[in-house]
């Protein structure tokens, strides 16, 4: 579990994200959403200790990232970034680089970091671009290769920040799968995602943010009845039973005003 208390952080001694109080837990996928620049990446990279607490801190099953090594951090969860360099190297050994933190000096990747990193390029369906230089990937390719990485660090916790961005619909309902898979296997699942209805229907637990504060953190169901989304985005949620379970769909508020004001 990981635990953010009352956390603020930001840049040159500001801070962007104020007095958060949310937790990740175990078996679980949390969706953070809010609107460009309300401090969702900024949380994730606190709660990883890449930025330090100004306020507050984070909490690794109980012992403060503070007292944490970056590479026992790196044991205990993984980072799938938003804005990334591409060095020019083969897929497969991108992948190993997820296996760092468990490499001893010198160096050497063994059996077990190989079969951690193929296994990792099976899960995410990028075994076939193995030998090829990533610079020539496009960039849903490069994703699976990204994401790769992140599951050959084999850490309890996986942060994703809008790692959907890249993806065509069928690899973003299979990455989606491959989210809820992980929580499965117990892991604590963190993804920041722009889409609100895929946050609504797939998320166990959302965390809305404006202005760098937590507004609500809750079930998906608990969300949408709050309107906290509604209030955010400035959108109208609709809910829908279908025979694919619940689902949901924004239009603008407008729209609706727009509609109303033409029946009358
Ligand atoms: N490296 C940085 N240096 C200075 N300010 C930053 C830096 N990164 C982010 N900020 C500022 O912090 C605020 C929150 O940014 P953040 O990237 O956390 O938001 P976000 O909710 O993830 O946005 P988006 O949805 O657009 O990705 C913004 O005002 C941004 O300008």
């Amino acid at each position: 579990m990981i635990q953010l208390k009352n956390l603020s952080a930001g840049y040159f001694g500001k801070p962007v994200i104020k007095n958060v109080t949310m937790e990740f837990q175990p078996g679980k996928v949390t969706v953070l959403v809010g609107p460009n620049g309300s401090g969702k990446s900024t949380v994730l990279k606190a709660a990883l200790g890449l930025l330090p607490a100004m306020e507050g801190g984070v909490w690794y099953d109980e012992t403060d990232i503070r007292l944490l090594k970056r590479r026992q951090i790196a044991r205990k969860a993984a980072f799938l970034t938003q804005s990334r360099n591409t060095p020019s190297i083969r897929a497969l050994q991108m992948v190993l680089h997820g296996r760092f933190p468990y490499l001893s000096y010198p160096r050497y990747y063994g059996k077990e970091d190989y079969d951690a990193a193929r296994k990792a390029m099976d899960a995410t369906g990028c075994q076939q671009y193995e030998n090829t230089n990533i610079t020539r990937l496009s960039g849903g390719q490069k994703q699976g290769v990204y994401l790769a990485m992140a599951l050959a660090q084999d850490t309890p916790a996986v942060f994703m920040d809008e790692p959907t961005t890249y993806l065509d619909i069928g690899h973003q309902f299979g990455l989606m799968q491959t989210a809820k898979s992980l929580a499965r296997e117990g892991k604590a699942v963190v993804l920041v995602l722009h889409d609100i209805s895929l946050a609504l229907r797939e998320g166990d637990l959302i965390g809305v943010f404006q202005e760098g504060r937590l507004l609500c953190f809750d079930t998906p169901e608990l969300v949408y009845h709050k309107g906290v989304m509604e209030q955010v985005f400035g959108v109208d949620i609709h809910r829908m039973d279908t025979p694919h379970g619940t689902q949901y769909y924004c239009t603008l508020k407008e729209a609706k005003d727009a509609l109303v004001s033409h029946i009358h």
